[in-house]
């Protein structure tokens, strides 16, 4: 649409049966579109075809603003009447009563919403480093995602983290630099951050107006349009605003800016994109300003999806600016789902391919499953087939995600996110198909496939390449652990029963009962999950369940390697049961890797043992490297090799694992013990006046320091620190500094103790200290 210098529009977006729809109307010589005072409802979202379905997350470092900017883009997009607030506890997508009270998101929520004709399924991700995991399930099943930036802080560590997710899963993504509403934001800063620390390329499409409180619009560096909000920050809702081509009579320096910065992005995607450079260097190589807005626009489509680069675009969600052109880039430049290729899908051809992704429970419908359909369609009250607990299942409603508000619907095709009710049986992480019959096709297909091009998948897809469900997520160790116990006997079952409903939700979460006192032990990513998880079995689940002291998940290992032998001659019942194993340990290369406890046979011994003797010999191998000799931790970096193997007649299987396992203990303890604890990378933004306190209290802590960065007056300071000397680390940080620092805290690795703190550690454990 074209516009002559003296008009201009203030575009408000509203959609009306699925459709964009706007009315005008004219103020002086300006013509403004203004909306209808009707909310929409989840039921009016547009179903369109394939290519206009934008799955995507949103993920970001704590507090960048991922919720506020969620609530705008509901808001524009005209699903809500009126902007929540995280900082008053009412937005749509924290529901959760704990998220509203502590102003975080804690499980990411999925709202589906339409803009200008596409369906955009969006995942707002908690920020939090104890609920990475929420992340990385979200990142497996999104096809694009929005990065979230603090613009006066940069990159930050959990940005890190989610970036390297987005990485893993080959996720595209778009960058917002939010708060640049904020005196220390910084466009330059950021985008050295994300060029420095990210190692990703940057393509800027626009240039902001004006800087911190005077951020008042953006020019469109791709159509060379202006976009003005009205100065009136927080009470402007920011629906109006003015789109007027930046033209000879504008302010010549923002034109000049502009002028250089559209250079600049012609040129960088030049680089990036051949088809671009050639159509440059043919038709436009007179004048590249000349190439369409258009052409350009297709170009850094391309960029993004192959992921040579990433939009950066800018805003303040707070402020209610910048979060239009976002939802505009979100559908021009993030992938649809047939345009992600998820290698194991062409097998079912059209049969339902899904995979669950998040299992919530409801007190009312029971465990509702959330799932992304990959081929083929849901409907309610119809059967399903679990491939991986090899069972058939029904689902009772299909659903549509809106936050905590679910719409029934009749079907859903391919490339959506449902919700379903009735699946009893699944659990994070399963593949759905539609029958047992559909899996066995699908099961010839990739039979009939060349041997070469399965082999060639890489990663993720050489898993799902050699079986026929689709990868899931790995879950992390966790890193604490506390005993958890019921207000009275009679309570034990309901405890139970509400820990293995939590721990459907959140595999992260793990629960044991611990073999000697017979306690039920909790053991989580952090601080704040486990008291999030106890503060959830009191509200939901009525339970006053007391927990015992936090405690640090540590491993052990061995220094050296040892050779022992061990006979077991045991008479039960009337049965005699001997066997005689002769074993090795050594220390593994991968010392420090959870996954590097390994065993193998001499040549001779895994010739002759029958199949289920060498089983039992591995089982009572691996039972040994879940309780270390010193302390019962798990133990990891051994390699153990079976030397011979003796079994008398009327052995069990049963009895020669357990005279492995004892053989196990004795070579572990032969070979000496070592603690491998936790320790941490610390990140702690703090005024500079507060940065000697935070520093000597550092040092009290076994930490090391790696370096201190300056952010405008504050300085960050980077920093490993062992996980058991961080207990409480947030209360002490904010009596320190007056509430004036912020940290974050993520496992880096698992380090051997020095013989000093090791000896502490054990005489504190046997009660001597
Ligand atoms: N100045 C300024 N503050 C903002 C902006 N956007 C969000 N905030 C504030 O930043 C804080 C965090 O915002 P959230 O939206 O909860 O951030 P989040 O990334 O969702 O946080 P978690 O989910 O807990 O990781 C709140 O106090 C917001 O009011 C912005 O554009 N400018």
């Amino acid at each position: 649409m074209r516009f002559g210098v003296t008009f201009s529009i203030l575009r408000v977006y509203s959609c009306k049966n699925g459709s964009q729809t706007c009315r005008w109307r004219w103020q002086g010589k300006r013509r403004f579109r203004s909306l209808p005072d009707d909310v929409k409802s989840p039921r009016q979202v547009v179903n369109p075809d394939i290519s206009k379905i934008r799955n995507i997350g949103i993920m970001a470092h704590i507090d960048a603003g991922k919720t506020t900017t969620t609530e705008r883009m509901l808001f524009y997009s005209g699903y809500i009447r009126a902007l929540g607030d995280v900082d008053d506890g009412d937005t749509v997508t924290d529901y959760m009563a704990q998220e509203r009270e502590r102003g975080i998101t804690i499980q990411s929520a999925a709202v589906t919403f339409d803009w200008k004709e596409h369906r955009i399924n969006l995942i707002d991700t908690p920020g939090h480093v104890d609920f990475t995991l929420e992340v990385e399930r979200a990142l497996r099943v999104l096809d694009g995602a929005v990065a979230v930036f603090d613009a006066s802080a940069g990159v930050e560590a959990q940005t890190l983290t989610v970036w390297r997710q987005a990485d893993k899963h080959e996720v595209p993504c778009v960058c917002f630099l939010n708060k640049m509403d904020k005196p220390g934001a910084s466009l330059s800063l950021s985008l050295q951050s994300i060029k420095e620390k990210l190692k990703a390329n940057p393509v800027l499409l626009q240039i902001p107006i004006g800087s911190g409180r005077s951020f008042t619009g953006l020019v469109d560096l791709i159509t060379k349009q202006r976009m003005a909000w009205r100065a009136k920050g927080r009470e402007d809702d920011g629906r109006v605003f003015e789109v007027k081509a930046l033209g000879p009579a504008d302010d010549p320096d923002l034109l000049q800016q502009v002028n250089e910065a559209r250079a600049a992005l012609i040129e960088q995607v030049a680089d990036l994109d051949d088809e671009f450079a050639e159509l440059l260097l043919g038709e436009f190589s007179e004048d590249f300003d000349a190439v369409p807005s258009g052409k350009l626009q297709q170009a850094v489509r391309r960029v993004t999806l192959s992921r040579r680069g990433v939009p950066v675009l800018l805003g303040s969600a707070l402020r209610n600016k910048g979060v239009q052109p976002l939802l505009d880039a979100i559908t021009l430049y993030l992938p649809a789902p047939n345009q992600r290729h998820h290698h194991l899908v062409r097998w079912y051809q059209d049969d339902l391919c899904a995979l669950a992704f998040k299992v919530v429970h409801d007190k009312q419908r029971g465990p509702l499953v959330f799932l992304r359909i990959y081929s083929g369609t849901m409907k309610p009250q119809s059967a399903v087939h679990n491939i991986n607990r090899d069972g058939t299942e029904r689902m009772s409603r299909l659903l549509l995600p809106f936050a905590d508000q679910h719409v029934e619907i009749p079907s859903l095709s391919a490339g959506n996110i449902a919700l379903t009710v009735g699946l009893k049986q699944t659990v994070t992480g399963d593949t759905i198909v539609s029958s047992r019959a559909s899996a066995a096709a699908a099961a010839r297909r990739a039979q009939r496939e060349p041997q070469e091009r399965r082999a060639s998948a890489g990663g993720e897809r050489a898993r799902e390449a050699s079986g026929l469900v689709l990868a899931g997520v790995e879950v992390p160790e966790p890193v604490f652990f506390c005993s958890i116990e019921p207000p009275s006997m009679a309570k034990q079952d309901d405890l139970d029963h509400a820990l293995a409903c939590l721990q459907r939700e959140d595999p992260s979460l793990k629960v044991r009962v611990d073999p000697d006192s017979g306690q039920t032990v909790l053991c989580g990513m952090g601080e704040l999950h486990i008291e999030v998880i106890h503060d959830r079995i009191r509200r939901e689940y009525g339970i006053e369940a007391d927990l015992g002291p936090l405690q640090v998940a540590y491993r052990e290992t061995i220094l050296q390697s040892a050779s022992t032998t061990d006979t077991l001659d045991r008479v039960v019942g009337d049965r005699k049961h001997v066997a005689t194993v002769d074993l090795s340990v050594h220390p593994s290369d991968d010392l420090l890797s959870p996954t590097s406890c390994g065993v193998s046979f001499e040549q001779e011994v895994e010739r002759q043992l029958p199949a289920e003797l060498r089983e039992a010999v591995e089982n009572g191998v691996q039972s040994s490297y879940l309780q270390g000799p010193l302390l019962g931790y798990p133990v990891q970096g051994v390699a153990t090799v079976i030397q011979s193997v003796s079994i008398g007649p009327g052995t069990s299987v049963a009895m020669l694992a357990a005279c492995v396992s004892r053989c196990m203990l004795k070579a572990l303890k032969q070979a000496g013990g070592q603690i491998l604890e936790p320790v941490m990378s610390l990140e702690v933004t703090v005024g500079e006046e507060f940065l000697g306190l935070v520093l000597a209290d550092l040092s009290q802590r076994r930490g090391s320091v790696q370096d201190v960065q300056s952010r405008h007056d504050n300085k960050v300071l980077l920093a490993t620190v062992p996980l058991a000397e961080m207990m409480g680390y947030s209360t002490v940080l904010r009596t320190l500094t007056s509430g004036n620092a912020t940290f974050s805290l993520q496992l880096s690795s698992y380090e051997a103790m020095n013989p000093q703190d090791q000896s502490a550690l054990l005489n504190k454990m046997a009660g001597l200290a």
